[in-house]
């Protein structure tokens, strides 16, 4: 059984709760994502692997000619099917299930939800190590166990016989089974050959799935006798040798195991040393696994729970309630930036603990910074496992397997983490809730506030949602009747530290003014005074939307990519153009490739352009910049915010990087240096975006002693996402642009789908995404008369409307054009279905014509 090879813990190496009736045969979900494999296959277990076989097991099932990764779904002491006709399990994975039935099911709701396959969903829940990986051997055909007949003998006497075909033959027979590219290596002019004995049955391709990662494995040495052998056979070793000596007096001291590589460090001890003695008999040398730690050797001053405010105790209190109840309740936790929305978590998560239960706490990626960890980690010490995508794979799939090993109870970490398979999971944490991360952009395109609230129903847990600026689909969940959400407010920041001043500067009046400069006159003095006074300040620079493209100044050329219909963007340090969906990097163009002009240049502003105009303007200062250029190294954003908190960099500048979760003392200074430039995209959530980018960025300034100043720059001061920020002003904000969703007929109002067709030739993506629109209209009709038929209740609250098909508005990706419908509804109509039914009549079209479409339901990103 290769899966004993592949994950050996020593203190889980106990079946699986003992044989048990009801086991005979696993429902098998197989790593093939399409529509004929989207249903589990009947496998019998074997009764060798009875015991190691659960729901949410990982297994390697023969599929066809080929071995397969699955995941094992439903258990059975019957089949619906031929019993002789299944075949067994081959391999189980994992001694312990990676997923579990909570999960499975789950899936299950997914794949339904999000119109994805099954295996899609079950896939998202696992570290990317554990995905499957398939390994080729080469066996002689008869030796092959009957994965193969033999060739006919005929057949078999007339071919071979060539000598290079007996030595492969030989080699293969000796070894057994050899791996596809060991053979390769072994004989590298034999390539044809080979592929002619396959073809022909002399040999035989054998696929096994293996993990892409293992269990870190460590050699530890540890002592082999007691202490006073030790001592005594130390006085026995020849004078020479002195280290060997005090290796034995060390482990006399000191008998537990240490880390081979800990000795050769720190003891100076060589690795020969302890062969010797290890060869002696007195030292073992062992394998032990290991977890990869990304915080090892850090250690984390013990926090105690402080005492909560009035407005804290209230949200905690509600929390609480249900905590104490196991209600499944969820709240949504709004709480003004630095109202202390962190301490409320930290102790429903001790309440959770206390009553034996598990807790996930979800944290926008950016925001997942090593500051925001400690403050878990310091109340929670061990019991904390972290995951984020700047781990290694090794890492994560470590922290990961802390959870199934029952090692912590608490996660925290991004989006999917909220797959974190704990079995007594009491509360699920989403911190800044209305980010728009927590939407996977791939299938499965699922969002983790809705599964968040999924898993917790399933466990009769809490959900607590917290955020300065809530999501207008979360703050509507919160009123009217029946309302699914639960309001708690906290409107003051602690301690009665004021919120920041906020000033709007219109830049229309700086250039009347004659300013040409990026800075208004009002934010560089008050850069100035913090440079004198030794203050920091945090400047934002929205990149979205923001220029940093190339443009003829005589003929207004702009330079695009050929296979996407978008700018290309420039990039500084290697002076190249790069085009950010399809990754095409061109040489900055001399001369205007339309005029012929030499006044082509890059255009806008990017962070680097501010830092270089900070540098001319205030001499001497110290700008540590933060953008993707500076912090796609592993860590640079950790070694950078760090510079920042120790006073090592006068302004902290960069793209929504520093608009979340900062908490640093000395900031009393917030500049933006424009806050338009989400408000033109495409997307009917730009204003509610502005006002949480400004919001949020705002919070970060004076949330200690010292009071904090905000200036805001912008082209379009009235607009009332800027007005109402610049008053902290969420209530006025809200109101006014649920009123536009109603107006326009967006959520909270309805829900939306997003259905985005793409082939090469723009014909085909046409007529594909018409005749869908059309089938979708036609089965409304019919589902519409249905519902009239039965009777009038609740059918004017339904609604269903499609619209389109339309050019996205980013028409043209890496040479695919692409067309969209969008699908606005309301009420109880099951549009995941009707989608399904009809995404299944292209498949024909799907898989021949290379067309491809994608659903997605609740979308976050139109473009
Ligand atoms: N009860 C309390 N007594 C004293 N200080 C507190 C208390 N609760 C929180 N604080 C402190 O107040 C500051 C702000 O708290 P916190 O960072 O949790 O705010 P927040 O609501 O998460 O804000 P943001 O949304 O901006 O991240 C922190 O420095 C925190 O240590
Ligand atoms: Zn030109
Ligand atoms: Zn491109």
């Amino acid at each position: 059984m290769a899966g004993r090879e592949s994950a050996l813990y020593d203190e889980t190496l106990l079946p699986l709760d003992g044989p048990e009736p009801g086991r005979r045969y696993a429902q098998v979900i197989v790593d093939v994502p399409a529509k004929q494999t989207n249903r589990p296959f009947d496998y019998i277990v074997p009764p060798e692997l009875e015991a190691w076989v659960g729901v949410g097991s990982r297994v390697g099932v023969p599929f066809g000619p080929r071995t397969l990764q699955g995941f094992v779904v439903g258990l059975s002491e019957s089949t619906g099917m031929d019993p002789r006709k299944l075949k067994p399990i081959e391999q189980v994975l994992d001694l312990v299930p990676p997923l579990n039935p909570e999960l499975v099911d789950l899936a299950r709701w997914m794949s339904r939800t999000y119109v994805c396959h099954e295996i899609t969903a079950l896939q998202a829940m696992i570290p990317g190590a554990l995905k499957a990986k398939y390994e080729k051997y080469v066996a002689v055909a008869e030796e092959a166990d009957g994965h193969s007949a033999p060739p006919p003998e005929g057949q078999a006497l007339l071919l071979a016989g060539s000598p290079e075909e007996d030595e492969i033959t030989a080699f293969v027979r000796q070894k057994g089974t050899v791996p596809m590219d060991a053979m390769l290596r072994r004989f590298p002019a034999a390539g044809p050959l080979l592929k002619r004995m396959l073809e022909r049955g002399v040999l035989v391709e054998v696929q096994t799935v293996k993990d892409r990662l293992n269990a870190k494995k460590v050699l530890y040495v540890e002592p082999a006798a007691d202490p006073r052998t030790l001592t005594e056979e130390s006085g026995k070793l020849a004078a020479g040798a002195k280290r060997q000596k005090e290796l034995l007096l060390h482990f006399a001291a000191h008998p537990s195991p240490v880390p081979l590589a800990e000795l050769t460090d720190k003891l100076n001890v060589g690795a020969g040393t302890v062969k010797a003695l290890a060869d002696k008999g007195w030292l073992t040398i062992r394998e032990r696994e290991v977890f990869r730690d990304p915080y090892a050797g850090r250690s984390f001053a013990r926090t105690e729970p402080l005492p909560l405010t009035e407005q804290q105790r209230g949200a905690f209190a509600a929390i609480s309630d249900a905590l104490g109840a196991e209600r499944h309740d969820v709240f949504l936790l709004h709480g003004v930036t630095g109202s202390g929305k962190t301490e409320v978590y930290l102790q429903s998560i001790q309440q959770c603990l206390d009553q034996g239960r598990e807790a996930i706490v979800l944290v926008p990626e950016i925001s997942l910074t090593p500051q925001m960890v400690e403050r878990f980690k310091s109340r929670f010490g061990d019991a904390v496992a972290v995951m984020h995508s700047r781990l290694s794979q090794g890492e994560r799939y470590d922290e990961w397997r802390k959870i199934g090993l029952k090692r912590v109870s608490v996660v925290i970490g991004a989006r999917s983490a909220v797959f974190a398979p704990f079995t007594k999971l009491g509360l699920i944490i989403i911190d800044e809730e209305h980010e728009s991360s927590y939407k996977q952009e791939e299938s499965p395109k699922y969002h983790a506030r809705e599964v968040a609230v999924q898993r917790a129903a399933r466990h009769g847990a809490v959900v607590v949602l917290g955020s300065a600026t809530p999501s207008l689909e979360s703050f509507a969940r919160t009123s009217g009747r029946g309302a699914p959400y639960r309001l708690l407010t906290m409107a003051d920041r602690v301690e009665g530290r004021p919120l920041p001043a906020v000033r709007i500067v219109d830049l229309r009046e700086e250039l009347k003014a004659g300013n040409r400069s990026m800075f208004s006159r009002g934010l560089y003095k008050a850069i100035e005074e913090r440079l004198h006074k030794k203050e920091q300040t945090v400047l934002l620079l929205n990149r979205r939307g923001y220029s940093t493209f190339v443009m003829c100044r005589s003929c207004g050329y702009v330079v695009q990519c050929p296979h996407c219909d978008i700018s290309l963007t420039y990039h500084q340090v290697s002076r190249t153009m790069r085009c950010h969906y399809c990754g095409l990097t061109q040489p900055e163009p001399k001369t205007c490739p339309s005029c012929d002009s030499e006044h082509i240049r890059f255009f806008g502003t990017g962070t680097q352009r501010v830092e270089e105009e900070l540098g001319k303007l205030f001499p001497g200062i110290r700008v540590i910049r933060m953008d993707v250029d500076t912090t796609s190294e592993k860590g640079a954003h950790e070694r950078l915010l760090t510079k920042f908190r120790n006073k090592q960099g006068d302004v902290l500048l960069g793209t929504q990087m520093v608009a979340k979760g900062l908490d640093f003392p000395d900031v009393t200074l917030v500049g933006v240096i424009a806050a338009d430039t989400v408000l033109h995209l495409p997307d009917f959530r730009a204003a509610e975006k502005t006002f949480q980018l400004l919001t949020q960025v705002a919070g970060r300034a004076g949330r200690h002693r010292l009071p904090g100043e905000v200036f805001i720059q912008t082209y379009t001061p009235d607009h009332y996402s800027i007005e109402h920020a610049s008053r902290h002003d969420y209530g006025a904000f809200i109101a006014t642009e649920l009123d536009s969703r109603r107006q326009r007929g967006y959520p909270p109002y309805c829900e939306l789908v997003l259905v985005t067709f793409s082939h090469e030739q723009v014909a085909m993506v046409v007529r594909a995404a018409e005749s869908f629109a059309t089938r979708l209209k036609e089965k409304w009709q019919r589902m519409r008369t249905e519902f009239d038929s039965v009777s009038g209740a609740g059918a004017e609250d339904r609604y269903f409307e499609v619209y389109g098909p339309v050019a996205s508005p980013i028409p043209r990706i890496k040479d695919r054009y692409r067309f969209q419908c969008m699908v606005k509804y309301r009420g109880d109509v099951d549009v995941s279905g009707m989608l399904t039914e009809t995404a299944a009549a292209f498949d024909e079209t799907v898989r021949q014509e290379k067309l491809h479409i994608s659903i997605d339901v609740n979308p976050q990103v139109l473009m």
